[in-house]
């Protein structure tokens, strides 16, 4: 790892010098999780996010984690989806089936993917409804502070207009308090109609990664973590906060480039 650090509200931060170190110490960390969860709880609930974060979760797949890790125990949710059709281009299940759940042995029918068959507001429903059903047999655990699923594991990516999940800047989604899952049809991003996590949920999580690389998300890193003063724009990677659970950013060089040297322990 090249630097380390840690902002007293904003988690741990791990900044990799090179993306094949990166992909290493995520799948550790992802195996680790996954190894405690398994012994503690007997399973592993864990919601991934679409975009670049799959091809960096790639080594999951290789020697050793794809003997070691307890594949059997794993439970797949989706902390955003597209609402397209699994076969398309844009949808992150086909983007984790074909990049990770097609080459390790999960039980397919722990994969918990959307309705795609429906509008984004009742894929929403749906999903939601699931999980309940999920979190009733301790499948995902409970919050002990709020009433919200608490996931081992939400892993998320960031845009370079700061949106985590499908939470994007300035949207209504961001406010949302009472649903577990909420949709959007006007995402700035294509395709505009999606489903996504809610800020509750995902601070609500055990443990929340965000993952991200590439110098057009240096400016997002920054107003995300470092202390910028009253005026920045508040950003919803910034609203990622979790209450009791452990925030970590797995980030490149690039992606660090903005960040401010106070939060580096060089
Ligand atoms: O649209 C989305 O974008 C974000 C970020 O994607 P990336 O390719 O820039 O890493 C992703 O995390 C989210 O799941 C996806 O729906």
């Amino acid at each position: 790892m090249a630097l380390s650090g840690a902002h007293k509200n904003r988690g741990e931060l791990r900044i990799h010098e090179s993306l094949d170190e990166l992909r290493t110490d995520l799948a550790d960390y992802v195996a680790e999780l996954s190894e405690a969860s398994v012994k503690e709880r007997g399973v592993f609930a864990i919601a991934l996010s679409g975009g670049s974060l799959i091809g960096l979760m790639g080594k999951l797949c290789e020697a050793p984690y794809n003997k070691t890790v307890d594949w059997a125990k794993w439970y797949i949710f989706w902390a955003d989806e597209r609402v397209v059709a699994k076969s398309h281009a844009d949808s992150n299940y086909k983007l984790a089936k074909d990049g990770l759940l097609s080459k390790v042995p999960i039980v397919p029918s722990h994969v918990h993917s959307i309705n795609d068959s429906v509008s984004a507001e009742e894929a929403a429903d749906d999903y939601e409804f699931a999980i309940r059903q999920l979190v009733k047999t301790r499948v995902v655990s409970v919050s002990e502070i709020s009433d919200c699923p608490k996931f081992d594991l939400i892993l998320l990516g960031l845009g370079p207009d700061g949106h985590v999940a499908s939470l994007f800047p300035n949207h209504p989604a961001l406010n949302e308090r009472e649903e577990w899952i909420t949709f959007i049809t006007d995402s700035p991003k294509p395709p505009p109609e999606r489903i996504t996590f809610t800020l509750p949920v995902i601070n609500s999580a055990s443990n929340v990664a965000v993952v991200v690389t590439g110098e057009s998300k240096a400016e997002s890193v920054h107003l995300a973590i470092d202390d910028i003063g009253a005026d920045c724009p508040l950003i919803p990677a910034r609203m990622v906060q979790p209450a009791m659970g452990k925030l970590v950013w797995f980030l490149d060089k690039l992606a660090a480039s903005k960040l401010e040297d106070s939060n580096l322990n060089k």
